[in-house]
């Protein structure tokens, strides 16, 4: 596969509810090393992109590949196995269990050793994966910075900080792509910062292309290498941030038609 394989190809992707089309046509491409966005007004559709390349919902019409595979008709799991993780919009810690525990969970089904093979090689092989297998989630603790609540109960903790542990056990997954639903949804500004600050880390230091939905516009044009806008379930607009801001009819969805039409037009 060469370099310019797209992490991600969204070919001609419909999807209806009945007769809602929450996605009309849309085709797009994640290149390896993006942060990719995607924006648009509430019910544009993006929620519906997300699942259908999480595997939650099937498109009803298109294509899409990762990796150069195609897995339109592939589940959630067999997705996750290949390499895609997520965040949701809406908190989905277990409440009761540690930090620690929570961020264990998103792992267990990377640990190749299964119940036998366990019994057999305890002295050896399994134990010495368990090890690797910890040292790797205090690594993503460290990064995160979530050392000092790594035992607190995740029911216990601010907005901001369950939602860094959110992202922990995303990313404990290893994933090649990862999927943000509205990272920092409900976040103050300090909260954001920190938020931002760990996602460009994550894809410039750990190599994770980043496909991710987000109101926060600032946030987007600082952090997102390109971004894709919708409006109605179809794609209005792709491209570098300032020239997807300056497009016309973003601006349109975004200020309404009345603002753009206001600006005074050259002859
Ligand atoms: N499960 C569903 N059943 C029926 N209609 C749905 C379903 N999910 C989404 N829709 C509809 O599809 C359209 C797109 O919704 P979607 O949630 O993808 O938009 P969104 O851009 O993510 O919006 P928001 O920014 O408000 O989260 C909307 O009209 C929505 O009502």
């Amino acid at each position: 596969m060469g370099e310019d394989t797209p992490v991600l190809a969204v070919d001609g992707v419909s999807l209806r509810f009945g007769g809602v089309r929450a996605l009309t046509d849309v085709s797009f491409a994640v290149r390896p090393g993006e942060i990719f966005s995607i924006i648009g007004p509430n019910g544009a559709g993006k929620t519906s992109m997300v699942n259908c390349i999480s595997g939650r919902y099937r498109p009803t019409e298109g294509r899409i590949h990762f990796d150069g595979q195609n897995i339109t008709r592939l589940g959630p799991n067999r997705r996750a196995g290949l390499g895609i993780g997520r965040t949701f919009q809406n908190l989905a810690l277990f409440g009761h269990m540690s930090v620690l525990d929570n961020i264990m969970v998103g792992r267990h089904h990377l640990l190749k050793a299964g119940f036998l093979r366990g019994m057999l090689y305890w002295l050896g092989g399994a134990q010495t994966e368990e090890l690797a297998h910890r040292r790797e989630v205090e690594e993503i603790i460290d990064f995160l910075e979530i050392q000092p609540v790594r035992k607190a109960m995740a029911g216990t903790l601010p907005y901001g900080l369950r939602k860094r542990v959110e992202l922990a056990r995303a990313v404990a997954l290893k994933p090649k792509l990862i999927l943000l639903d509205e990272p920092m949804a409900g976040m103050n500004l300090e909260e954001k910062e920190d938020m931002a600050r760990f996602i460009t880390d994550l894809n410039a230091e750990w190599g994770m292309t980043v496909l991710m939905i987000e109101h926060d516009m600032g946030v987007v044009m600082d952090i997102s290498h390109r971004v894709m806008v919708l409006d109605f379930g179809r794609k209005i607009a792709e491209g570098e941030p300032e020239e997807v801001m300056a497009h016309p009819e973003v601006r349109r969805a975004y200020l309404g038609e009345d603002a753009v039409q206001a600006e005074p037009v050259e002859a």
